[in-house]
């Protein structure tokens, strides 16, 4: 879907990004991961060419994107950013509403558009439609920022750090429903993020940078299970590889029948990560597993986290 061959940026002199490869098929959820000044906002910006790359080819859909006119360009990609950019003096539907307004779409088509947008961000329609942004909290404006990227239905969504300002409660809360659109709706989506738990939340692809040239490029597990280079190691967090790796498991992964038992209970859909958590809040070796609906689904035992994960196969893609 898109394509950096042998791609290059200099700023005065100062390479950003330097012979980059990259190929990002459709429904993947690459996120570009690196140190400051690695070259990740270049990287995605040059995708829909709010900056333009000085070597090497670009193609999106198989065309190179400087035949492109720019801002079709922009309306077939979705683009949300840390500092959100609503127009202050239009409300909460008319700025979600931008991109299907300028594809003239029929008005009763971006009205319900904009309805089932704002249901799907947990925005109520009837509470914010008619609100200024000034009267949203940045949470909510960041949320409306990822609606409108999302409005005309576009074939890439590309996010530069769009929870950066987020309260961590609110960032997770927006991870699970990035992650959930992506799943739904099985778009493909390029995001940067300064967050490595972030990444390897959403990501099913991580593609680290550094010097503006790709470390490595894989699923969650292979960097954890393959890395590169100590740089790649100390990137993932040395002292916390265990625990971060528990992260990329569920607890579906190791459930065993079982009846019920005593303990607060945890969802089959819980990482490991958490599964870790709740053993040693509640001080017990099994915990009771439910299902997403509350039923009873059986039991974890302690020892299962030290197993090898049944998929760990780095060939596979983890995210499916
Ligand atoms: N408009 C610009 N003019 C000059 N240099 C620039 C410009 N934009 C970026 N750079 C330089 O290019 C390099 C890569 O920048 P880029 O913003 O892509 O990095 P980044 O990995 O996204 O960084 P950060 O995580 O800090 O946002 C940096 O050295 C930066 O200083």
């Amino acid at each position: 879907m898109i394509e950096f061959d042998n791609v290059s940026k200099v700023y005065g002199g100062h390479p950003a990004v330097t012979d980059l490869n990259l190929s990002i098929g459709q429904g993947e959820f690459v996120v570009l991961i690196g140190p400051s000044g690695s070259g990740k906002s270049t990287t995605l910006r040059m995708i829909n060419r709010l900056v333009e790359h000085d070597r090497g080819r670009i193609r999106f859909a198989g065309r190179e994107i400087r035949d492109f006119k720019p801002e079709d360009l922009r309306r077939r990609m979705g683009y949300a950013i840390q500092s959100v950019g609503l127009f202050p003096h239009w409300t909460v539907e008319k700025n979600i509403a931008t991109v299907p307004r300028l594809l003239a779409w029929p008005k009763d088509k971006i009205r319900a558009r904009v309805h089932e947008l704002l249901e799907l961000l947990q925005l109520p329609h009837a509470e914010f439609a008619k609100r200024y942004p000034h009267e949203l909290s940045g949470g909510q404006q960041q949320r409306v920022g990822v609606a409108r990227a999302l409005a005309a239905d576009p074939e890439i969504l590309l996010m530069d750090e769009p929870f950066g300002a987020l309260d961590p409660v609110t960032r997770i809360v927006m991870q699970r429903e990035l992650k959930r659109i992506h799943a739904l709706a099985g778009k493909t989506i390029v995001m940067v993020t300064h967050d490595i738990d972030e990444a390897l939340f959403l990501a099913s692809r991580v593609v680290l940078l550094k010097d503006g040239q790709i470390v490595q490029d894989g699923t969650p597990l292979e960097l954890f299970s393959h890395p590169a280079s100590d740089f790649v190691v100390d990137f993932l967090g040395r002292a916390e590889l265990g625990i971060k790796r528990l992260g990329l498991g569920s607890v579906r992964e190791h459930l065993r029948p079982g009846r019920p038992t005593v303990g607060k209970a945890i969802s089959v859909d819980a990482s490991l990560r958490e599964a870790l958590s709740a053993f040693i809040v509640q001080g017990t070796p099994i915990l009771p597993v439910i299902n997403t609906n509350g039923s009873h689904a059986g039991e974890m035992h302690f020892s299962d986290l030290l197993l090898p994960r049944k998929d760990a196969d780095p060939t596979k893609d983890q995210s499916a």
